[in-house]
C-alpha cells in the first residue's frame, strides 16, 4: 500500500509462540540488522498467504528451532493483537503488524530435548528464562509483546467467590452483619493461598461492596483480587483501592454499553484507571465485542483487555436446567476471541488441559475452586 507520496504502509501477518515449560520460557533474540532487532522475541515469523495462522506457527517454529510441535505437548491460541510500528526505514512509513500469538506447552520429553539448546536452526541465541523474570520485564522484547506479557501476568486458574446478598428489605441497602461475617470467614478459609479471585457481590451501593472487598483484602494479603470496573473506580476515587486488586471487571451488559459507546462515535466510559481488564460473554456477538474493545483500549493505549470469561460450558449445580455451550461450540466460540479465553460452568481446575485442548487458555469457577479443606493462613 502506498502513500501519495509514495511511502509504503506494510501490513503483514505474523504467528508468534509462546513456547514453554511449567514455568520456563524460550526466548529467541533479534538481530541488529532486523526490525525492533537487539531485543528478546518469542519464536514466529511470518504467515504465508496460503497458510492458516496455526500452520505458519507449525513450519516456523520448525525452522527456527527443529521443534515439531505437531507430535506432542499443546497448542492454544492466546490472542490477536495489530501494533503499528513507525521505526522504520524512509522508504516504509509504517508497518503493522498483526500477531497471532499461541502458546505452546512443551511435554517433559521435549522440554528434556531442548532445554541445553543455546542456538537455534538459523544461528540465532535462545534463552530459556524464568516467567517471573520475563513478566518483571527484564528482557527488553519488541514494543508489541507487552499485551503478550499483559495476558499471561493473569493465573491459569481464577476462583470466583459466592455472591454475598444484600439486604434492602428495609430500603437501607445494607448486608447484615451476620451474614458478611459468615461470607468473610467462608472464603478466608476457602481461597486458596495467592489465589485470584473475582470477587462477586450481589448489586447493592458501591459504598457497601467496597466495604466488603476492603474487609476481604485486609485479612487475606496473599489474595490478586479482581473486582467489577464501577467498583474500582469508586475505590481509587476514595484513595482506597487495596494493592491486592490487579483487575477491573465488565459485566456482559457493561461490555454491550461499551460497544454501543463505540458505536455511536464516542469514547468508551471505562474509566482512565489502568488496571487491566476482563469481561464476561456468551455468544459470538459479544466475542465481537469483545475484540472492539481490545483493539480499542491498544490503539488509545488505555488499559488492556487480558482476558474473556466464555461460559457455561457445562451444566453447573445450581443451574442444571441452564443451556450451556459444550466443549465444541466453546471451542469455536474461543477460536474467535481475540484476548486469552477463561472457561468457565461447571468445570474444576483439573480441566484447564481440556480448556487448552479447545483453543481456552485459562479456567474460572466457584464451588470446585473453593476448598473448605484448605489449610488456614
Ligand atoms: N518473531 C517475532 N516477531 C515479532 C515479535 N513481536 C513483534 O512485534 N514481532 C514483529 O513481527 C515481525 C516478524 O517478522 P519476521 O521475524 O518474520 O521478519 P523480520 O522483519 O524480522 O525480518 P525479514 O523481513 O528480513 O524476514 C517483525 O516486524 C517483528 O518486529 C515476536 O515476539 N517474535
Amino acid at each position: 500500500m502506498s502513500t501519495a507520496s509514495g511511502e509504503r504502509m506494510k501490513y503483514i501477518d505474523v504467528a508468534v509462540a509462546v513456547i514453554h515449560y511449567q514455568e520456563k520460557y524460550l526466548l529467541g533474540y533479534r538481530g541488529s540488522h532486523q526490525h525492533q532487532g537487539d531485543r528478546y522475541e518469542f519464536v514466529g515469523g511470518k504467515i504465508e498467504a496460503s497458510e492458516q495462522p496455526k500452520q505458519a506457527l507449525i513450519r516456523e517454529v520448525y525452522e527456527e528451532i527443529g521443534l515439531d510441535i505437531t507430535s506432542d505437548g499443546c497448542i492454544n491460541p492466546l490472542g490477536v493483537l495489530r501494533h503499528e510500528y513507525l521505526d522504520i526505514s524512509d522508504t516504509d512509513r509504517s508497518k503493522t503488524v498483526c500477531l497471532h500469538v499461541f502458546r505452546v506447552q512443551l511435554s517433559p520429553d521435549q522440554f528434556a530435548v531442548f532445554r541445553d539448546k543455546t542456538q537455534g536452526c538459523e544461528g540465532q541465541r535462545l534463552h530459556w528464562v524464568s516467567k517471573q523474570r520475563l513478566l518483571d520485564n527484564q528482557y527488553v522484547l519488541p514494543e508489541a509483546n507487552q499485551s503478550i506479557l499483559q495476558w499471561l501476568r493473569l493465573d491459569d486458574v481464577i476462583c470466583i467467590t459466592n455472591q454475598l446478598s444484600f439486604n434492602d428489605t428495609q430500603g437501607l441497602d445494607a448486608v447484615t452483619e451476620q451474614s458478611l461475617v459468615q461470607w468473610l470467614e467462608y472464603h478466608h478459609q476457602s481461597l486458596p493461598q495467592s489465589a485470584t479471585v473475582y470477587v462477586r457481590l450481589a448489586s447493592s451501593s458501591l459504598k457497601q461492596q467496597g466495604r466488603v472487598v476492603l474487609k476481604l483484602c485486609a485479612r487475606r494479603t496473599d489474595l490478586n483480587v479482581i473486582i467489577q470496573q464501577p467498583l474500582a473506580d469508586y475505590l481509587s476515587q476514595t484513595n482506597k483501592l487495596p494493592v491486592q486488586v490487579i483487575a477491573q471487571h465488565l459485566t456482559q451488559a457493561m461490555l454491550e454499553h461499551q460497544l454501543q459507546q463505540l458505536q455511536h462515535g464516542k469514547n468508551t466510559s471505562i474509566s482512565q484507571l489502568s488496571l487491566p481488564i476482563t469481561v464476561s460473554c456468551h455468544s459470538q456477538y459479544q466475542i465481537q465485542a469483545v475484540n472492539i474493545l481490545a483493539q480499542y483500549q491498544l490503539n488509545h493505549k488505555l488499559a488492556p483487555v487480558i482476558g474473556a470469561y466464555l461460559s457455561p460450558v457445562q451444566p453447573t449445580q445450581t443451574h442444571p436446567e441452564q443451556p450451556c455451550l459444550g466443549w465444541e461450540q466453546f471451542a469455536i466460540l474461543a477460536e474467535h476471541c481475540e484476548v486469552p479465553v477463561i472457561a468457565l460452568g461447571g468445570l474444576a481446575p483439573q480441566d484447564l488441559a481440556t480448556v487448552r485442548r479447545n483453543n481456552g487458555d485459562k479456567v474460572a469457577g466457584i464451588r470446585q475452586f473453593l476448598t473448605q479443606e484448605h489449610q488456614k493462613i
